[in-house]
This record gives C-alpha cells, structure tokens and sequence, in this order.
C-alpha cells in the first residue's frame, strides 16, 4: 500500500521508510505521519477549488434527507384527516402504533445500515433504501385497515433508518474536508425542508376526501427520481479503494477535485489515492468480513478514544430525541388542536418552517460559533421554554380558543424551544461521523444512528399515553428537565471541535474528553484562521472567508 508513494521532499522519510524502520509504530502515530508528511511536501488536493458536480452530487443524496423529512413529516397531517378511511375511526394506540411503526424499522435499518454499506457500497445502498421508500409508500397508499398501514410504514421505516445514516456518510467522504460540515447540515437542511413541504401539502389537502392517500403517494415521487439518477452516480473513492478498484477511485478523484474547465494533476490524484490507502482500515483483503466486523468492534471497545467517541456521539442523538422535539413533529396537528386552534395543520407549519428556518442559521454559525458553545447555549433556552410551555398548559381552560393568551403563549414559547432545538441539537449530533476514527466509522455512526432512532420510537410511542396520564404539563416539564440533564453531559463530555482537524479530534479523545484542550486549541485554530485572513486582505490576497486556515496559509 504505502510501499511506492512518491514525495516530493526526499530530505523527510516517506511514511513507507518509516514503517519499514519503526516496528513500534502504532497505526495512529502513521497515520498522523502521512498526513504530516504530505502537508510537509506541499502540495494538498484539498486547497484548489472543487467540481461544482460535487455540490449537484451533494443535492442529489440530500434526496435522501429530504425523504426522511418527508416520511416522518406527513404523519401528523395524515392521522388529523384519515378520519374512518382506515375502517374505523383511530384510536390513541392505533395513532401511537401507525406513527412509531416507522421508528421502529428506522431503528433496525440505522443498525445494520453502517454494516451493509460497508458490504455493498454508499450507492447501492443508497438505491436499497429508495426501493423501500417506494414499496412503503405504496402500500400506505393503498391500504384500508390499521395493519396495512403500520406495514407500510414499518418497511419505509427501514428506508428512513439506512437513509439518515448513508446520506451523512455518503456526503463526508464525498466532499473535500473544508466543506465537509456544512455539506452535511445540506442534508438537515433537506430533513427539515421535507418535513415543511409534508406539512403544507398536508395542509392544503386535509379536506379533500381521502386527500391523505395523495400526500403519501407523493413520496414516491423524488425516491424514483433519486433512484433513476443515483444509477448514475459513482460510489465514494474511499469504498472503490477499500475495494482495490483503484483507477475507478481516481476517476472519481478527478471529477471531485478537477476546478470548472480544468483538470487536476495526476500527481495530485496519485497522492489522494496514497493518502486513502493508508487511511483505510482494510489492512487485510484475505480476511472475511465477518472477521473485519469482529476487529471493528474490538477496536471500538478497547481503545479507549473510541468507546469516548461513542459515548459521545451516543449520548448526543440521545439528547436530540428524548428533548421531546419529535413529539411536535408527529403530533403537533393534535397538539393545536386540542389547544383551540381552527386550522391546526396550517398552524403547525410554523413548527416546521421555524425548524427550517433556524436550521439555516445553524448552518451559517456552527463552524464559527462551535458545536459546543452552542449547545451550551441553546439546550437551557429549549428547556426555559418547555418550562414556559407547561406551565401555560397548566392555566388553559378546557374549552380555550386559539385567541386564549394562555394558548397563544403555548404557541410562542414552542416556537422559541423549536428555534433553540433547530439552532443547536437538532444539527450537532449528525456530525456524528468527524468524532470516529475511520476503522470503526461505519460501526460507530450505525450505533450513534441506532441510538437516534431508539430514542424516537420511545418519545413517538409513549408521547400520547405521557399526555393522557402525566398531563401536557407533566410531558413537557419532563422533556425539559431531559433536556438539562443532556445539558449537563454536554458539559462535561463534549470537546469543542470546530476548526479542528480529524485528527485532533481523535487526538483529544485520548486521555479523557479532553474538553479544557479543545477549548484551547479551537480557539487558538480560530485566531490563526482570522489572522490569516487579515494577512491576506492586507496583501491583496482575494480570499474566499470559508477558506480553511491551512489553504490560507499556502496562499500567503
Ligand atoms: O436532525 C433531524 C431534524 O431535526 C428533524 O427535524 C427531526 O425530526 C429529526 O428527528 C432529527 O434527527
């Protein structure tokens, strides 16, 4: 593998020299190495500017977002004008059964979703998951009885689960480091943008008889277009490595970092495709692949950076579901109406559009604020206002009206825990990926996913029988007593790691969560950022203000 790489400063060994040397090395150390030894040599495919096929390429998997959004999104319009289509009119357990169905095959897909596309490759999984998609939403559409239903929903549940994970994976190996974080909050983007179009065309069909039938039916739609185009689309160079399909993984290199109108240096692709060689875990081809799966999970529990990495990335999708914020999204229809409004469907909208809203202000903030700060920042707002929420819902009379101030109040301090959860949790944990080092990505992410997807079938299952028998003030006062308990795990687990490399990230894993370091060394990242920018204005630099620091640094 690293055998014949080619740099170009001769006076440093070159990784190959060194492990032939160094028997001790351990494999982070080379790893480290290599990275080092390139950067050292000059030249990095990752500074030109990228292919804007990437970005259509990035849209075109966000597909992928937008039907999670879209599946889970229409549920709340659907179950407010089904009425008796379904036979009979539904009851809170059928409502519970036919929403989690869905979460419930989420969960077993996210599970094995990490393992599959570790056996069959990001595309053809990808391509799975929109077949599940179609069938799900075809027999939704077709069915008259409660259990047709919870089966259509259950297998495009399954669909929902592998997406959620292939998508962000699809898209980080995929896109040239720098863009990285915001390409995959792209797709919490689609998640979100998904959810409002359900809503509003739920909106605009809730009293067309049978109107829900056409609001499931239209989820096929962008899985068949995704799927006619994703036939067409490559696989990710990391996968065609791992697989020994090098010369595909440099086309594919070519196309991703080749500027418009121009093409990149061979040199440069021959040097990517090192760099990746060394970075993929699939040291031994002749091993099975059962036995490759055993390794991960020995890695991932022995090394203690890893079973960090998972605690993490764990306890993060953990905070995203059991802060309650999926029960507006399910049943929030139910929620207004039950707090008096006439036209709950179009009311809750708001919910989704401010999800949508601030999920777009994240996407501007999280790299330079950080996901820790702001966390720490959003979740007490999110719990404040629950607390609000509570006890609004405790002074409600019985038989409000949507102009009742303690319902309006209702409404307002939901839009403030939604624009806090947007802003902050409801993003974060899907850079779940940059916290794991690349032998057990796969394994990591599926468990992190897993955990996502638990903790969304327990809140969509339970969320209805909580109001009934704890009271909306109860539910939402528990949800935000969750939320300060996350808050306080945030606090003391979750290193700071924006502007931070991959590496120093792995690297502050090591002796703990490494939580006061990250602070340091982000902050320092920042001001060497900043200030590289300023030199460069000063000089006359034109200097794109994404840029990362080190690109910067070459400019100058
Ligand atoms: O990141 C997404 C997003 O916040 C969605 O709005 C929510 O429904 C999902 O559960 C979550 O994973």
């Amino acid at each position: 593998m690293a055998a014949d790489l080619e740099f170009e400063d001769k006076s440093i060994p070159s990784p190959a020299e060194i492990a032939s040397t160094d028997s001790n090395l351990d494999r982070d150390s080379f790893n480290q190495y290599a990275v080092d030894h390139e950067v050292a040599a000059g030249v990095d495919i990752e500074s030109g500017r990228p292919n804007p096929f990437v970005f259509l390429l990035v849209i075109l998997v966000s597909f992928s977002g937008f039907l999670f959004g879209y599946d889970t999104g229409y549920i709340s319009g659907a179950l407010t004008s089904m009425g008796t289509d379904l036979g009979h009119e539904l009851s809170d357990g059928d409502e519970s059964f036919i929403t989690s169905a869905t979460s419930l095959g989420a969960l077993l897909g996210g599970i094995i979703a990490g393992s599959l596309a570790d056996v069959l490759g990001r595309k053809w999984v990808t391509l799975g998951a929109n077949t599940l998609f179609i069938i799900g939403a075809a027999i939704q559409t077709a069915s008259h009885t409660v259990w047709t239903m919870i089966a259509g929903r259950f297998i495009m549940g399954w669909g929902v689960g592998i997406a959620s994970l292939i998508a962000p994976l699809y898209i980080s190996e995929m896109a040239p480091s720098r863009f990285r974080g915001r390409l995959v909050i792209l797709n919490v983007l689609a998640i979100t943008g998904g959810q409002v179009i359900a809503y509003a065309i739920g909106a605009g069909l809730e009293s067309v008889d049978n109107g829900w039938r056409i609001l499931v039916g239209l989820g096929i739609l962008p899985a068949a277009v995704q799927m006619a185009m994703f036939i067409l689309m490559p696989e990710t160079p990391r996968f065609l490595v791992s697989r020994g399909r090098t010369e595909e993984a440099k086309r594919v290199i070519r196309w991703i970092y080749s500027p418009r109108n121009a093409v990149v240096s061979e040199d440069l692709v021959e040097k990517k495709v090192k760099l990746l060689e060394i970075f993929n875990n699939e040291q031994h081809p002749e091993w099975s692949r059962a036995r490759r799966l055993r390794y991960a999970v020995r890695q991932l529990v022995v090394i203690p950076e890893n079973m960090r990495a998972v605690i993490i990335a764990c306890m993060l999708q953990g905070i995203q579901q059991f802060s309650g914020f999926n029960s507006l999204m399910y049943f929030s229809s139910s929620l207004f109406a039950m707090v008096g409004f006439n036209h709950p469907t179009a009311v809750s909208i708001i919910v989704a559009g401010t999800n949508m809203a601030f999920t777009i202000i994240a996407f501007i903030l999280i790299d330079r604020i950080g996901r820790r700060r702001i966390l720490l920042f959003t979740i007490p707002c999110m719990a404040i206002s629950l607390v609000i929420a509570a006890i609004a819902f405790h002074y409600l009379p019985a038989n409000a009206t949507g102009s009742n101030p303690w319902a309006i109040c209702i409404l307002v301090f939901m839009m403030c825990y939604v624009a806090s959860y947007a802003s902050g949790i409801g993003n974060v944990p899907w850079q779940q990926s940059e916290l794991f080092a690349m032998q057990v990505r796969g394994l990591g992410t599926s468990l992190a996913t897993a955990t996502n997807w638990a903790g969304n079938l327990v809140i969509s299952s339970t969320y209805l029988t909580m109001m009934d028998n704890i009271t909306p003030s109860g539910t939402f006062g528990l949800f935000a007593g969750l939320c300060m308990l996350g808050w306080i795990g945030v606090l003391f687990m979750y290193p700071e790691t924006a502007y931070l490399t991959l590496e120093d990230i792995q690297g502050l894993l090591k002796g703990g969560f490494g939580i006061k370091k990250s602070q340091k060394m982000s902050r320092e990242q920042r001001a060497k950022h900043l200030a590289a920018r300023e030199n460069a204005k000063m000089e006359g630099v034109a200097v794109d203000v994404d840029v990362d620091v080190d690109v910067v640094e070459k400019q100058l």
